[in-house]
């Protein structure tokens, strides 16, 4: 089996750590482990998305691959009033969401094990997140833009980070194929930050 960080399964042994993180102006405590993606901090890139998402107090937000939390718990402080659904294909970072979802006192979340968007079949969203997992191919990549398409309503968001190097003008080219409106919000230091609009017919 792969050793990969988006295993299913990861067979690597444990280093389990404890990071304090301050994100969008709020501390979280995160415990990381190996077999998990960016375990000795939080990624550079998901910061940078952080810091730009915009998430309405009310909304129903999807994090997409959300590893050991830092986006949908970024995301569940911003929607006080709404709900964040967390899914990973990673059995380890499905299980450490959970605990460090507890360990900040976050409640308006539920982390799911879910390959792509099996988990949330049917269920609709006003704002989808995603660090994507490059290092599982492209084809995963464009699936989950073109899963996320379908999981938004009217209107909604979704919002991704990539590197110019690991294909940002090929992944801008895919989402403007699906989406009505498409802008590169930010960039810093290589990383692009790209919001897609599902605008209605
Ligand atoms: C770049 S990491 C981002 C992790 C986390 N959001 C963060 O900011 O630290 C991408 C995540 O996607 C997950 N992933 C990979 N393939 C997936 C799939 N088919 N379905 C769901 N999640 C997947 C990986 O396990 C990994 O946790």
């Amino acid at each position: 089996m792969s050793q990969h960080y988006y295993s299913n399964q990861p067979e690597v042994g444990h280093d389990r750590r404890h990071l304090e993180e301050k994100l969008r102006g709020q501390t979280f405590r995160f415990i990381s482990d190996a077999g998990v993606f960016s375990k000795k901090g939080v990624d550079f890139g998901s910061k940078v998305l952080i810091d730009a998402m915009d998430i309405p107090e009310n909304a129903e937000v999807l994090d997409v691959g959300c590893g050991y939390g830092p986006i949908g718990f970024s995301a569940a402080r911003l929607a006080a009033h709404g709900h964040v659904t967390m899914l990973d294909v990673n059995a380890r970072a499905v299980e450490l969401a959970k605990e460090n979802a507890k360990l900040n006192g976050i409640h308006n979340v539920t982390v799911l094990e879910s390959d792509l968007f099996a988990a949330v079949e049917g269920k609709s969203f006003d704002v989808v997140l995603t660090n994507p997992p490059i290092r599982a191919g492209k084809e995963t990549v464009h699936a989950i833009f073109e899963q996320a398409y379908a999981h938004l309503r009217d209107d909604g968001t979704l919002w991704i980070v990539i590197q110019k190097k690991q294909g940002a003008p090929s992944a801008k080219a895919k989402l403007e194929s699906l989406f009505g409106r498409v802008e590169e919000v930010t960039k810093d230091k290589g990383y692009r930050i790209f919001k897609a609009t599902k605008t209605s017919q």
